[in-house]
């Protein structure tokens, strides 16, 4: 008894695991892919229970550099250039290339950027890096395994409106409140003008002017479809929010370890006039990158703001970040 005890395999912590299954290049059991639309594609679903902080999966892939990664995505279709994940490891940029149906779940993994139950993560494994998705939190069998993309905007997350013009009453609602309003200096209305035409639900003409500590650029304008039809002026650096969980769905920055290692920190360089941006919601081409990160990762075309007098382009997120760091009432480029 003793013996065989002693002899019985001690569980694998997850990155033990994560590494077994790297090297192994195969996929763990209890997960399988399945159909689930034809919007949607497949997804990949967890046919047991997993713990916060298990291993599941592996993004897997071919490993290759910026260079090679920027080669196929000029030959690639786009129904191709949506496996190629980029992130920066030890401040290179690299991309694992998943295009090649090798019948691996990883590649399978679709986004939730509201509240995805797995995180990637970079391990390394004889030295290279291997993209690892790990549990945020127990998972039920049945559960669809998700991870944050990352700060794109990507199209589907454009259902999330509904969620966040329901924020956007809470805050109105809380305005009229008082009580429930802890503070505050309101930011002048002519300060903030949004326009959300494409949008069928009644966000038309909202201004918010409720403020606390938290920031948040409007992202309401998140989901239009091309330029003009919403548009954000701010002359004040920011529109301030008093409702944690409207910042927390409203802004799609997140604790994603992979977004911090795909950034960019260096600010943009070479531009060297002085520029009070005007910055108005716009499509913009997978060519052009964020001013600030000089993102996005992926290859299909991004919703950003675009200044109308520099034509410099940002995630909203980095523009918030860049005038946060550049001083609280500077706009300047
Ligand atoms: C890496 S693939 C994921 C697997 C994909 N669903 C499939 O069937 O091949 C990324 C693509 O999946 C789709 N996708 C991912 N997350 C999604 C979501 N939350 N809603 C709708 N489509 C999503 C998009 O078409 C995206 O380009």
């Amino acid at each position: 008894m003793m013996a065989e005890g002693k002899r019985r395999r001690r569980r694998l912590k997850p990155v033990e695991e994560a590494i077994q299954f790297s090297l192994q290049q195969k996929d763990k059991n209890g997960l399988e892919g399945r159909f689930i639309s034809d919007f949607k594609g497949r997804g990949v679903f967890s046919c047991t229970d997993f713990d916060k902080g298990d291993f599941l999966l592996e993004y897997r892939g071919d490993l290759i550099s910026k260079e090679e990664c920027e080669r196929r995505q000029r030959i690639y279709h786009n129904a191709l250039k949506v496996f190629m994940f980029k992130f920066r490891y030890n401040g290179k940029l690299l991309c694992v290339d998943a295009a090649r149906d090798d019948g691996s779940l990883g590649r399978l993994v679709n986004d939730d950027h509201i509240n995805p139950n797995s995180r990637m993560k970079t391990i390394r494994v004889d030295g290279k890096p291997h993209l690892c998705l790990f549990a945020r939190r127990s998972i039920c069998p049945g559960e669809e395994i998700t991870y944050d993309y990352g700060d794109s905007e990507w199209p589907w997350r454009c259902t999330m409106i509904t969620e966040k013009n329901q924020c956007l009453k809470n805050l109105k609602n809380s305005e009229q409140d008082s009580a429930a309003i802890k503070t505050l200096s309101v930011i002048d209305p002519s300060t903030l003008e949004v326009n959300t035409l494409s949008q069928s639900e009644d966000t038309e003409g909202e201004k918010l002017t409720v403020v606390s500590d938290q920031s948040v650029l409007m992202d309401s304008t998140i989901c239009t479809a091309s330029e003009g039809q919403e548009k954000v002026t701010l002359k004040k650096d920011r529109l301030l929010l008093d409702d944690q969980d409207c910042v927390e769905k409203m802004s799609p920055v997140k604790e994603h370890v992979l977004n911090e290692e795909q950034s960019f920190c260096a600010p943009a360089e070479g531009v060297k006039e002085v520029c009070i941006h005007v910055v108005v919601t716009s499509a913009i081409s997978s060519m052009d990158k964020c001013a600030e990160c000089v993102g996005p990762v992926a290859a299909l075309k991004w919703i950003g703001l675009r200044c109308k007098l520099c034509s410099s382009f940002w995630h909203k997120s980095c523009y918030l970040k860049l005038h946060e760091w550049n001083g609280k009432n500077s706009h300047r480029g």
